[in-house]
């Protein structure tokens, strides 16, 4: 270790007495700062240095890989954060979990129900929970918003717990919302001064300035209810004779019935169907949030996906995944929707589990390691013009180029904490996508005075990527179009 030290660490921007780079932490695109600190100092790697932590962002995919990919060993460990692990307790969630053998059997787990092949048995709820969809955009388009966000919350309960959510005001969803927001709200840095300084968390509720004690109480109750609520609804259903078709009872068969500590491995289980809307909901909510933003800034590109869909499915009948294969623009849109305004620019932060050497620079056992996402993923030399969001650059005679970097082999993260819920994702979002470009155009909205509304195109800070609100039309493609969605209105 003292060799190593000798070595100098990352280059980055000076630092202040005590707080370090604190102040070089920005929440206003934040990976622009990062990659502009790299280019100045001509390195892949940077450091900041926030009171005694290192921070180690990696600008470029060659020094992602190599670090998450080909050292993943070292760099397989998320932060311990005390707002989120201690205090409100999601310890037990496979994103927050600490690398372990409990976290690689709950990778397993992901894996049996949403490995590659695997992940295709939901194929059918996707395909369900779209055409809802449609249903919902048809009565109320105005709330599109809102109901991109049921979709995704439906689709994770359904395959999870095999749960049919209740169209409105559904109990499982509004738990499941309110514990990403209780996550979302702590896990943004600098919220929680206790994530500092951990020994803050030993303050009495009562303590003045201890408002996050009484925060954490709040949002324990709601990521407890998401870890017991719905899977105990499995199991009342279990005991009646009832075996639904989900995630949960294809796990419980798999990997509790014979178990030689089945206690366990049921809470294990039950974990890692807690992880799947923690990890599921707010990102396909984001990808989809992308997408219509792209259809009101980019008309050009609706049109040529729907001229596609016209071509190869007709006006008299939805999409199904058997299309997919004759559908290359459509799912062209779908990569650049991952890529345009990625879901989470930075990953998710890992932590180092031994110290390294890398490039000739040290870096310290327990840095927190940020990757780059959206610098790699903007990179001109991959993506030519990288704000324009244009599908073509993934086509070449009117089928898919497989010669441009994937953006789905970088959003989703590296090496072995990689995101185990991609291929479910990748499918319910390229249903979602094909199924409302087959029925409906987004257009700009116009105000009271008949003058068109342009978003901006900004995104609310934060971690974890969403569009500002912004208002749209949402209109069926023509008469035939709405009486297709409106055979689907029983659903
Ligand atoms: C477009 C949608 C999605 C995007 C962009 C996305 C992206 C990511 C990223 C970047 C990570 C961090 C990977 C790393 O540390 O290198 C991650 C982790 C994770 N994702 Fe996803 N994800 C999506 C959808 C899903 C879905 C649908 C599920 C579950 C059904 C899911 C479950 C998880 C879990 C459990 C983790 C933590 C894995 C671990 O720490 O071992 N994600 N995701």
């Amino acid at each position: 270790r003292k060799r190593r030290s000798n070595l100098p660490l990352p280059p980055g921007p000076p630092r202040q007495p005590v707080i370090g780079n604190l102040l070089d932490v920005t929440t206003s695109s934040p990976w622009l700062h990062y990659l502009r600190m790299g280019e100045s100092c001509g390195s892949d790697i940077i450091c900041l240095k926030i009171f005694s932590t290192h921070i180690i962002v990696t600008n470029t995919l060659a020094a992602s890989l190599d670090l998450l990919e080909k050292r993943s060993l070292t760099y397989s460990d998320r932060p311990y954060m005390t707002m989120l692990n201690d205090l409100i307790g999601i310890k037990w969630s496979l994103p927050m979990m600490e690398y372990s053998e409990k976290w690689k059997e709950s990778r397993k787990m992901f894996q049996h129900e949403l490995g590659s092949e695997n992940a295709k048995k939901y194929r059918a709820v996707e395909v369900e929970e779209s055409q809802k969809l449609l249903v919902r955009l048809l009565k109320k388009p105005e709330d599109f918003a809102k109901h991109i966000r049921y979709l995704a919350g439906a689709s994770i309960v359904s395959i999870s717990y095999g749960i049919r959510p209740k169209p409105e005001n559904d109990p499982y969803i509004k738990i499941g919302e309110e514990s990403l927001h209780a996550i979302a709200t702590a896990a943004d840095a600098g919220t929680y001064m206790v994530d500092v300084f951990p020994i803050l968390k030993h303050l009495p509720e009562w303590f003045p300035g201890a408002k996050f004690k009484r925060d954490a109480a709040v949002f324990r109750k709601w990521t407890d209810a998401l870890l017991h609520t719905p899977y105990n609804s499995v199991k009342d259903r279990m005991a009646r004779g009832e075996i639904p078709d989900c995630a949960a009872t294809s796990l419980y068969d798999a990997f509790c019935k014979d178990a030689r500590d089945p206690a366990s491995s049921e809470e294990l289980i039950k974990s890692t169907l807690g992880s799947m809307y923690i990890g599921g909901a707010d990102t396909t909510v984001s990808t989809l949030g992308s997408f219509f933003l792209a259809m009101v800034l980019y008309p050009d590109v609706q049109s040529k996906a729907q001229k596609e869909m016209d071509t190869v499915v007709g006006a008299g009948r939805l999409p199904d995944f058997s299309d997919q294969r004759s559908l290359p623009y459509i799912t062209a849109v779908v990569k650049e929707c991952l890529r345009w305004n990625p879901t989470l620019p930075l990953n998710f932060a890992r932590c180092s589990r031994e110290d390294d050497v890398y490039a000739g620079y040290y870096i310290p056992k327990g840095s927190i390691v940020l990757c780059n996402l959206r610098a790699i993923l903007h990179n001109q030399d991959n993506y030519p013009e990288p704000s324009v969001f244009n599908p073509d650059r993934f086509m070449r005679d009117g089928d898919l180029n497989l010669d441009i970097l994937d953006p789905a082999s970088v959003a989703f993260g590296f090496g072995r904490r990689i995101c185990p819920g991609r291929f479910m994702a990748l499918d319910s979002i390229w249903i979602a996508i094909a199924s409302i470009l087959a029925t409906y155009t987004i257009s700009k909205a116009v105000d009271p005075n008949g003058q068109e509304v342009t978003p901006d195109g900004g995104y609310i800070p934060g971690f974890l990527q969403h569009p500002e609100p912004f208002p749209c039309a949402i209109t069926p493609r023509s008469k035939y179009h709405q009486e297709l969605v409106s055979e689907l209105i029983d659903l």
